[in-house]
């Protein structure tokens, strides 16, 4: 297990400093920030003036990334601010409230940002790039966006799981098993990642090859493996995921070819692999460092989840199931996602609009063409909803709560966005997460690497704005686990009911 996690967070990103410098690079493009013009309008957010004039918040931003947010947060103490940056602004939204007023205003797009993503990143035919800038292309997005993975699907995974965790509680279920491209060729895996790791770089799209060959590289591996899976329509195979079927029946109905469905599609496993690594990482390394607290769920989940037959285990994995019926696991995953999301959720105002506040009633104006940055994370960590110690997890935290501190957490705790961006991937992220962490709990002993000695939690790292989900610093270097089979359980065949 310790290879597994560690294995996939060598693969991860470092977050290096002209990673940075780049992410800021992009951030000012990507977004339009510039183009917009300052502060005009009297009921726009308070203007939030950095140290360093024009500057300030762009240092800011590469410094910090996304964790900027929460600093300015806890500076500012307003729901929501005017960032002025050279000659343009940027909204910053971190009240959660008005962050769910946002996620659902109609007149915020996300469009501007992938199509500006789309003709740098994927590298398709022109007539498929031209088809994807177009309003064409904002539609097609939109229907491959709704063809969510579906709620309900079943998996099983043999003895060798732990090793391959992570990856393989993911791509077979998503292409099919016995098609998907990642189990037939284990070394695309490294691609893949290498080609994550250059996310920003090959949006610059300034010689990519020689700026970042690896994820160059990554890129065209893993364009090539996905060719014969679409040109097969290996996806239309009962096994395939309604995702990967969906989507692609939209594009070939939209007429593109299938080397550019292809490449479109080297996004979807970026999607379903990124966050859910570091947000399994550490939802593992903060039950785990605690034997107390494995103890506990241990016996939840085996006295409410298992079923035993000989040989099979069978884990009720739902989410539906795992609220009633564990509801100490749930609140385990539930901190576990508070402290580990920080996703910035970025728009751009197609029209001037307004938000307002469900709480003051107060309005604020949000002109046409600027952007607005909604900071999920900047509310995970407020002392208002979490208390002073919000940095602490605190397995029991969302135990025995009444409506009213339901219905508040409800809207502070927005790990998978909401509105009209919900994440859809949110079920399948559940399923693969709790049963590697179910099976673990039941079938296998779980310590630190040195026996009786304090095993540690590593320290969280930087918090990437192109991610949403923080990953451990140095890819958790230093921190292992020793996982053994438990007595009696050496020879169990698992399977899942999602
Ligand atoms: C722990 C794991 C995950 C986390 C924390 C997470 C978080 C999020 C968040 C916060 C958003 C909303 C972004 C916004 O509003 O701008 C989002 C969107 C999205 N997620 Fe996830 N996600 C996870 C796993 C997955 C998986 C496994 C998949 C696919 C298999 C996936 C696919 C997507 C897609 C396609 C969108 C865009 C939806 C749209 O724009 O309408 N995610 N995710």
């Amino acid at each position: 297990m310790m290879m597994a996690l560690r294995h996939a967070l060598t693969w991860l990103p470092p977050s290096f400093p002209i990673a940075a410098a780049i992410a800021a690079i992009v951030l000012a493009v990507f977004i339009n920030t510039l183009a917009t013009p300052r502060r005009a309008d009297p009921r726009e957010p308070p203007l939030l003036k950095p140290t360093i004039p024009f500057i300030g918040h762009i240092i800011g931003l590469i410094r910090h990334q996304a964790d900027y947010h929460r600093i300015l947060q806890r500076k500012s103490k307003q729901p929501i601010v005017t960032l002025p940056m050279l000659t343009g602004k940027l909204y910053a939204i971190f009240d959660p409230s008005l962050i769910s007023a946002g996620l659902k205003n109609k007149h915020l797009s996300t469009k501007p940002q992938v199509r500006a993503a789309v003709a740098p990143l994927i590298k398709a035919s022109k007539g498929t790039v031209d088809l994807m800038m177009s309003e064409q292309g904002d539609v097609l997005q939109d229907r491959m966006m709704l063809h969510a993975i579906p709620t309900s699907f079943s998996g099983q995974l043999q003895q060798t799981f732990i090793e391959a965790a992570l990856q393989e509680a993911t791509t077979p279920p998503v292409y099919g098993k016995h098609q998907d491209p990642f189990s037939q060729d284990p070394s695309l895996l490294q691609s893949f990642w290498d080609y994550n790791e250059s996310i920003m770089a090959l949006m610059m799209d300034i010689l990519p090859s020689f700026i970042a060959k690896k994820g160059h590289l990554g890129r065209i591996r893993l364009a090539q493996a996905l060719t014969p899976y679409y040109s097969s329509q290996a996806e239309q195979h009962p096994a395939a995921s309604a995702l990967v079927r969906l989507r692609a029946q939209e594009m070939r109905n939209a007429g593109l070819p299938v080397e550019d469905i292809a490449k479109i599609e080297t996004l979807l496993p970026l999607a379903a692999m990124t966050n859910t690594v570091p947000t399994l990482f550490w939802f593992f390394s903060h039950v785990f460092t605690r034997p107390a607290i494995a103890e506990q769920l241990r016996k939840e989940v085996e006295d409410n989840l298992l079923t035993r037959d000989g040989p099979k285990a069978k884990l009720a994995v739902s989410s539906a199931v795992l609220e009633e019926k564990t509801p100490f696991l749930w609140s385990c995953y539930r901190e576990t996602l508070r402290l580990t999301v920080h996703q910035i959720a970025t728009r751009t105002a197609m029209q001037d609009t307004t938000i307002t506040s469900p709480k003051t009633g107060q309005t604020y104006f949000l002109a046409k063409g600027s952007v607005v940055q909604m900071s999920i994370g900047a509310s995970h960590f407020l002392p208002e909803y979490w208390g002073e110690k919000y940095l602490d997890f605190k397995p029991d935290r969302f135990l025995g709560l009444t409506k009213e501190e339901e219905r508040a957490f409800k809207v502070a705790h927005q790990p998978f966005g909401g509105g009209l961006h919900l994440c859809p991937g949110r079920h399948f992220a559940l399923a693969e997460m709790m049963a590697v962490m179910t099976t673990l709990l039941v079938g296998f002993e779980v310590g630190g690497l040195d026996g009786e000695g304090e095993w540690r939690e590593p320290e969280r790292g930087t918090a990437s704005i192109v991610d949403a989900a923080t990953r451990p610093k140095d890819y958790g270097a230093g921190f292992g686990a020793k996982v053994r089979r438990r007595e009696g359980w050496e020879d169990v065949v698992w399977e899942y009911k999602f």
